[in-house]
């Protein structure tokens, strides 16, 4: 067990360490506007990023990953196919893969392709509070239409037993993105309380932090748990570094990657704040 709330800054420090060190490669189909932001991130980390997505190219490429992420922000007919392959793939050689339900309420088409890939065994699902209140009563059969778009209309607070719900039925960490991030394996939930509120601001900043918990889970796969906690806490800190210098989202932007990029071990130790809430 790795629930003690003092060792979280030393364990995010481990783990962002191992992924420096193993520079874990991440498989990410996911949307345009991320695309670019992503990969940034994933570099930053030390992870090395691969955006390859056509169908022609998963039996020979994904079998190779250390992680899968699939982010369905910007889907179409003709991508859904290839991220349920190569979320097959990845099952059928145990590697981890992460979902992003992007604006999963958005539409009748989405919706169903989020429970389709849900029903796939994503090791971690993680979105905002609106997707993944919407998905979760999904998942249990029920329906919905609770986002305005691809932002959240919730709190992450608001999500607790959503989130615990959609982690006990689709057997995920189920992780909500907003000012305190909760993960929960459907029994225990902790909360990382970093971050920045302008971070809403940067379009794509929770798709860039669902691929970071993908490198997180690559480098430690039997504690997915704790992997994606401690991503979205790492994340959050390089955000609030971030914000030292910024001046707006455009400039954030640009030094939450710097951060991510030279955080080291006192930053963590100091700053990462994950508490275990129930
Ligand atoms: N109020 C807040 N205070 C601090 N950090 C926040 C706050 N809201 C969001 N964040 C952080 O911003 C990042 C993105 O989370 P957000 O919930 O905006 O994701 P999202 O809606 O999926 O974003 P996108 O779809 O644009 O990728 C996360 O790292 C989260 O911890
Ligand atoms: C703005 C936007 N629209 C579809 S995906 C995306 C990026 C944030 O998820
Ligand atoms: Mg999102």
């Amino acid at each position: 067990m790795n629930t003690n709330e003092t060792q979280w800054g030393p364990k995010a420090w481990r783990l962002l360490s191992l992924v420096r060190a193993q520079s874990p490669l991440i498989q990410c189909i996911t949307n345009f506007v991320s695309m670019d932001i992503v990969a940034n991130t994933l570099l930053s980390a030390g992870a090395s990023p691969a955006m390859l997505h056509a169908a022609q190219e998963l039996s020979d490429f994904t079998p190779r990953v250390a992680a899968l992420c699939v982010n369905v922000g910007t889907l179409s007919p003709s991508w859904l196919p290839a991220m349920k392959a190569a979320a097959q793939i990845c099952n059928e050689h145990r590697t981890p893969w992460v979902l992003d339900p992007v604006a999963a309420s958005a539409s009748a088409f989405r919706f169903e392709a989020c429970r389709e890939l849900l029903r796939l065994k994503p090791t971690v699902v993680r979105g905002n509070a609106s997707e993944i209140i919407a998905l979760s009563l999904a998942f249990a059969e029920l329906h919905t239409n609770l986002s305005k778009g691809v932002d959240s209309v919730h709190e992450s607070m608001d999500a607790v037993e959503a989130a615990k719900l959609l982690a006990q039925t689709s057997g995920a960490v189920v992780a909500v993105s907003g000012a305190t991030d909760i993960v929960t394996d459907g029994n225990r939930v902790f909360g990382a309380h970093n971050g920045v509120a302008m971070m809403q601001k940067i379009t794509a900043t929770g798709c860039s932090v669902t691929a970071l918990i993908a490198a997180f889970v690559a480098v430690d796969k039997d504690h997915a748990l704790d992997a994606a906690v401690s991503a979205l806490a790492v994340f959050g800190v390089a955000g609030e570094q971030g914000m030292k210098m910024a001046k707006g989202p455009a400039s954030l932007r640009v030094h939450l990657i710097d951060a991510l990029y030279g955080l080291d071990e006192a930053t963590l130790n100091s700053h990462v704040n994950i508490t275990h809430l129930c």
